[in-house]
């Protein structure tokens, strides 16, 4: 079994751990501060709980995934005995390969920018695998992110916005089916059926997306009947500037 580490349990490492808990294939072990909330985590994905990156490297982990708070990682990093041989796996939006580098010249390093589903593996994962990583070492990192969800390879200056759609996205979706229960119940729907709509609604249409690698546009075409009540809608998403609103959005979190 695969030795998976942690580092930093909070949002983002709870739901990794969490996803890699439900594929039962891994050993997994936690580092973080002492917190109650992480004791409780501990139990609940049967994980071994340390305090220190000494103690961490004393476990030989085979990956380290570091989910720490992006200012403090290479604080964090350095922390780690030279002696650890394991693969580091960053998930710290914007501190670079080259900053990474600098703490471990020898270390094998990804970086990666995942989002909350990865608790249910359903995770969209845009990954930066340096060109000179060796074979052995990107497959062994591809087919633990698999687990996770869908691996998405790009170049390091990509990760950034790859990585504010895939990794923000989901706060952004979850702005929009809040806003369309909102619309639900005010139609008379009651709150807990207008969210299960709006959440049933948005996975299909995803999938649809995914499954039939159709353009957005052309779905979105597909639902338009000709003088019919969608167009009515997306007329009105138009006059209120949704899809400016969006791209504003992605841009200002892109902004690191
Ligand atoms: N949230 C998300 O959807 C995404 C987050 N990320 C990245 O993940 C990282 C964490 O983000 P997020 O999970 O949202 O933040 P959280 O604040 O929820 O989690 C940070 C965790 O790190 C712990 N921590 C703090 N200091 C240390 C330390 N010195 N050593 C070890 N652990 C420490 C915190 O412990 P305690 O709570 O006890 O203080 C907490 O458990 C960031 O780098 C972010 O860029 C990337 C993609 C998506
Ligand atoms: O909000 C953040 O900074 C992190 C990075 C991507 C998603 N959450």
């Amino acid at each position: 079994m695969k030795k998976v580490a942690i580092v930093g349990v909070g949002q983002m490492g709870s739901a990794i751990m969490e996803g890699l808990f439900r594929t039962k294939k891994y050993d997994l072990i936690g580092e973080n501060p002492v917190n109650p909330r992480v004791d409780q985590l501990a139990e609940q994905f049967n994980f071994k709980l340390v305090h220190s990156m000494t103690d961490l490297a004393n476990l030989k982990p085979d990956f380290i995934i570091l989910t720490t708070p992006a200012k403090i990682t290479s604080a964090v990093l350095k922390d780690l005995p030279a002696t650890s041989s394991a693969t580091i796996i960053s998930a710290a939006a914007g501190i670079s390969m080259a900053e990474l580098d600098q703490i471990l010249p020898e270390a094998k390093i990804a970086r990666i920018i995942p989002n909350t589903p990865v608790a249910i593996n359903a995770g969209t994962i845009a990954t930066y695998l340096p060109e000179d990583l060796d074979e052995t070492s990107k497959t062994a990192i591809k087919e633990l992110l698999a687990d996770l969800g869908d691996v998405i390879e790009v170049k390091e200056e990509q990760l950034s916005i790859a990585g504010t759609i895939g990794g923000c996205g989901p706060a952004f979706v979850d702005v929009f089916l809040d806003a369309l229960a909102d619309a639900g119940v005010l139609n008379g729907l009651k709150r807990d059926q207008a969210n299960q709509i709006a959440a049933s609604m948005v996975k299909g249409a995803a999938t649809l997306a995914l499954e039939t690698k159709t353009a957005p546009a052309l779905l979105r075409d597909q639902v338009c009947s000709p003088g019919g009540t969608t167009i009515k809608g997306v007329a009105s998403l138009e006059k209120n500037g949704l899809r400016h609103a969006v791209i504003d959005a992605v841009n200002a979190a892109n902004e690191n």
